[in-house]
């Protein structure tokens, strides 16, 4: 089974995960298993807020009237529902960035997790969206979800490699990563996107990445790596590898002051994972930058 054979079997790969391609590399198979595994409660709890399951930071300012005192007893369940309100904004602040979206437009979230962004692209646009993941387990989440809001004819999720893409040359009006770019070669990524993206259309990421002002990844930088098995790349490597593929920036925003709040929040709670020192580290000593880039397909 190939990628290519999911393009051949649509009923199939709709219905759920019923073909599952074999992983391109090693590496690609340990994160698939890392994502099937993964049930951490400050994903769970956060996405049954609303039924919008996110694998994504959050951004602005936290609201603290609406957090109340901490000896409320609900004072955790109103830290949850604000942690998850600030992930939703991240979303929507990605989807900003598509520019005009049409109701019979494609979108591609590539490595969706667990559908969130997909759901919410579908909910403001009206249009198909496609998310691809390595995790069988996130796909079938993630369709489940999309049956549950009847809008499984227009969002599903297939377990494929976002770097072999079962799409046309040239479908996508639009296409993303939401903090799923550090688990691949960025060259490799880019050239993918814009052989699915039509010429005009946008491409949006939203990613953390070492900062070359700073020299070289940080001890933060290198704890991120390891907690997440992934590879997080420089901002040079991103606009190197634009310009390389026909991605124009359109927009390079730093989230950096937006995301810490939502950091500093989440190091209060009792959902810690042990992984916030190094963010609101490595964003403080400016080793680490969270940024938006939206670039034109040329
Ligand atoms: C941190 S999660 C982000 C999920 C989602 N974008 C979100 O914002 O909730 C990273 C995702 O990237 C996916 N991923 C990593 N490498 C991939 C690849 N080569 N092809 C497809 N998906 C990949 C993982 O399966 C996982 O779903
Ligand atoms: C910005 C960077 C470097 C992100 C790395 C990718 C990643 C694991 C994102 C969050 O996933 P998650 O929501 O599953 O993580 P957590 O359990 O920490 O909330
Ligand atoms: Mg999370």
């Amino acid at each position: 089974m190939t990628d290519t054979d999911l393009t051949v079997a649509p009923a199939a790969a709709s219905a759920t995960t019923a073909f599952i391609p074999a992983p391109a590399t090693p590496y690609q198979g340990d994160i698939a298993r890392y994502w099937d595994h993964e049930a951490r409660p400050v994903n769970l709890r956060l996405g049954d807020v609303d039924g919008l399951y996110h694998h994504h930071y959050g951004i602005g300012d936290v609201d603290h009237a609406a957090l109340g005192s901490t000896d409320d007893s609900a004072y955790e369940k109103k830290l949850i529902a604000e942690l998850h309100r600030l992930e939703s904004a991240q979303t929507d602040v990605l989807l900003d960035h598509l520019g005009a979206i049409g109701r019979g437009d494609t979108l591609v979230d590539a490595g969706c997790g667990r559908g969130g962004s997909s759901v919410m692209a579908h909910q403001r646009f009206g249009c198909k969206v496609e998310g691809v993941t390595l995790s069988a387990k996130q796909a079938e989440f993630a369709n489940q979800r999309a049956r549950e809001l009847g809008i499984e004819d227009s969002v599903r999720a297939r377990v494929c490699n976002m770097l072999d893409m079962p799409f046309e040359t040239g479908q996508a009006a639009g296409s993303w990563n939401n903090e799923s770019s550090m688990y691949v070669d960025l060259h490799d990524l880019f050239a993918e996107h814009a052989r699915v993206l039509a010429v005009g259309g946008r491409y949006v990421t939203i990613t953390g990445c070492w900062n070359p002002r700073y020299g070289q990844p940080s001890k933060w930088v290198s704890q991120i790596n390891a907690h997440f098995e992934c590879n997080i790349h420089s901002r040079r490597e991103y606009m190197r590898a634009m310009a390389d593929n026909r991605l124009v920036p359109q927009a390079v925003i730093d989230l950096t002051p937006a995301t810490l709040p939502y950091w500093e929040l989440r190091a209060t709670s009792s959902l810690v994972t042990g992984i916030e020192e190094a963010f609101i580290n490595s964003y403080k000593d400016g080793s680490f930058q969270y940024v938006l880039i939206a670039a034109d397909r040329v």
